[in-house]
């Protein structure tokens, strides 16, 4: 299974192409639009989002809630395009109908300066529109789609946040997934600890009236992987490698850790690895769940735990310094709207995103055309594993 996304922030839609898809899988827009919705949400976001209502039309790959085996194409329009129609068109213009106010000053912390030198534009326009994290909402339809796969597999995922501006979510490692997800999706910055939830809301309204911003830790959790999924025999089958990769392909994501991350390098060894344990009714499992749920580069079965780091907005009111590409003189970057935290928003998008690797990697192992016999193979391969 893999995926392409088109489209720019401010052109007329996105476009997401999801191949690899069995047939006889239910599949309905609502799963995608609910998706959609959730990564729209959460306090710290700035005006675009009151602009947009991201819904998607599947255009290709899905009949009466079924998938079809073919490619599912996705899109989802850009309601801000209408303002932005003028400049962002398709078609060639004169030099003397060229309205654009070219950008040929790069914001720091952006893709603008390197991608400008890179493809050769003096318009940085050409570089932000698609560098922008407007894209995360088709990298979270492809991941709805993997979403509903796992979820037809007994395969549930959720992401919330763990930490914005120093603010820490007290950790409720017993906390059952129903409730991570209700919590989450009542909280405004989708922790799972309403005390941490108003300190992280207040220091997102700090910041915004300081003209600055912050970012966070975003976790996600998983529950219902058999073990054994993934490989050690290379690295690209490592699948916790994979999903940190992933992580880190999400705009402003700079660090990905599983289970007690870093925090590894600073116990001995009896404070980190988990002890193995057998019973009748779960077959082999843990007794702790420090490592995240990943061994040599494969599922434990136990609940996967991944946490990613997004660094502060780097559009600021408060301007940074940076030169114009035109004159090379010094200037301080002016901005006029951007989100000040999008931690929560983030947490949505690498929910979707580790779904679309372990969905893929499910594929991988059990390559099945069509659902049923994918889900008969999974439920074949669990009972398997218990009386391993
Ligand atoms: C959901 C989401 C929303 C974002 N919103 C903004 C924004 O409003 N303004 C901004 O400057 N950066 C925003 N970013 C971050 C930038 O897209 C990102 O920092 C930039 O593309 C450079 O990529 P890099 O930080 O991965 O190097 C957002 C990121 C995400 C995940
Ligand atoms: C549009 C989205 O996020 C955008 C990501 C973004 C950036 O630079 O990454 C900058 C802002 O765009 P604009 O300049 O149009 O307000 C955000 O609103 C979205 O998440 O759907």
């Amino acid at each position: 299974m893999r995926y392409l996304t088109a489209g720019e922030s401010h052109g007329k839609q996105l476009t997401t192409i999801v191949e690899g898809v069995p047939s006889l899988m239910p599949l309905t827009k609502e799963n995608i639009n609910e998706s959609l919705l959730r990564r729209q949400k959460g306090h710290g976001r700035g005006k675009r989002m009151q602009i947009e209502k991201d819904l998607v039309d599947i255009a290709g790959g899905v009949r009466h809630g079924y998938s079809l085996g073919s490619p599912i194409a996705m899109v989802i329009h850009n309601d801000d395009f209408k303002h932005w129609e003028d400049i962002m068109g398709e078609d060639p213009i004169s030099d003397d109908q060229d309205i654009r106010r070219k950008v040929t000053r790069p914001r720091p912390g952006h893709a603008d300066l390197n991608g400008a030198i890179k493809y050769g534009h003096r318009d940085m326009r050409n570089i932000l529109e698609r560098s922008s994290a407007r894209e995360t909402a088709a990298r979270v339809a492809a991941g709805a789609v993997a979403k509903t796969l796992l979820a037809e597999l007994d395969i549930h995922i959720i992401g919330y946040v763990r930490e914005i501006a120093g603010i820490k979510a007290e950790e409720f490692p017993e906390m059952s997934m129903s409730d991570r997800a209700q919590i989450s999706e009542e909280s405004p910055v989708r922790s799972l600890d309403p005390k941490a939830s108003q300190q992280m809301m207040d220091a997102i309204d700090l910041a915004k009236k300081d003209g600055d911003s912050i970012g966070g830790v975003c976790e996600v959790y998983v529950e219902g992987m058999p073990a054994g999924i993934g490989s050690y025999v290379h690295y690209d089958r490592k699948l916790d490698g994979r999903i940190a990769g992933a992580v880190s392909s999400i705009n402003a994501f700079k660090g990905v850790e599983f289970g007690i991350g870093f925090e590894a390098a600073r116990r001995n060894g009896s404070q980190v690895h988990d002890e193995i344990a057998w019973d009748k009714e779960r077959g082999y499992y843990r007794k702790t769940n420090r490592l995240g749920g990943f061994e040599g580069g494969m599922t434990t079965g136990m609940p996967i735990v991944v946490k990613g780091v997004m660094k502060p907005i780097p559009t600021l009111y408060k301007p940074l310094q940076s030169v114009d590409i035109e004159t090379k003189e010094p200037f301080n970057a002016s901005i006029e709207r951007s989100d000040s935290c999008a931690v929560p928003a983030a947490a949505v998008v690498m929910e979707h995103v580790v779904a679309f690797e372990l969905a893929k990697a499910v594929l991988e192992q059990f390559p099945h055309d069509q659902f049923p016999k994918l889900k008969a193979a999974i439920n074949d391969y669990r009972e398997e594993i218990r009386c391993f």
